[in-house]
């Protein structure tokens, strides 16, 4: 079976994954999400395997131990890490999955899953960027200094990317993303053709 399109969104804190993911969800219902493990508390109306699996920092690294993570990083004053056997899983049935995760341990995943589509997210501007993470209102003034630091690292990483998306609008950055997929589809076909006649056409060219 032809395997599903391991996709990786990345992109600063507070530019607009979370957002952009749950439309995606709604406009590519066939797209699988993938959940992370996180120490991090969860925030009012997060919900248990919904949003995150929330560990303690004894379970998260019981879970690095027994090799149970795909990738994991720390980031800011946390560890996220993503579930190994549901990605792989999911892949291998066909399906395509996306993993809303930051930049370190997409770097990781690049390095196993070199074939994976590797986006990332980018805010208008600046100063767009801070005002989208400060009116979220769900971290301290000192977390929204430390994430928009890290924000500028993140974003010098971004040659290592297939794709750069802009979320200037919810909308039109889904529609930028479902190209990439489509494309991305439409790209693997080239090698894997499967009808004996399209195969004897090509090899003969
Ligand atoms: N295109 C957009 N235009 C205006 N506001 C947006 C847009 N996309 C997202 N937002 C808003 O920006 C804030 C941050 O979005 P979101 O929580 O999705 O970011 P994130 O990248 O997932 O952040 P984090 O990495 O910290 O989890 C939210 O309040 C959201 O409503
Ligand atoms: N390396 C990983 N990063 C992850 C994962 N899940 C989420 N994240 C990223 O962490 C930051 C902070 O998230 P928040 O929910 O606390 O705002 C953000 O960039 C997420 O995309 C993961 O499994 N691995």
């Amino acid at each position: 079976m032809r395997k599903g399109l391991l996709i990786v969104l990345s992109g600063p804190s507070g530019v607009g994954k979370g957002t952009v993911c749950s439309v995606l969800r709604q406009k590519m219902p066939e797209l699988v999400y993938s959940v992370s493990a996180t120490t991090r508390s969860p925030r009012q109306g997060e919900t248990e395997g919904l949003n995150y699996f929330f560990k303690s920092k004894d379970q998260f690294q019981d879970m690095i131990a027994r090799d149970a993570l795909l990738e994991y990083a720390q980031y800011v004053d946390n560890y996220y890490g993503t579930p190994r056997d549901f990605v792989e899983k999911t892949i291998s049935e066909g399906k395509d999955i996306i993993l809303e995760i930051e930049v370190q341990g997409a770097l990781k995943v690049k390095e196993k899953f070199p074939e994976g589509v590797f986006i990332f997210l980018l805010p208008p501007s600046l100063d767009e960027l801070k005002q989208r993470i400060t009116g979220r209102g769900t971290e301290t003034q000192a977390v929204i200094d430390h994430r928009l630091t890290v924000a500028r690292e993140e974003m010098s990483l971004l040659r290592y990317y297939d794709y750069a998306v802009i979320n200037d609008e919810i909308d039109a950055a889904c529609h930028r993303i479902q190209s990439i997929v489509t494309a991305e589809h439409c790209r693997r076909e080239r090698f894997l053709a499967d009808y004996a006649e399209l195969q004897a056409v090509i090899e003969k060219a």
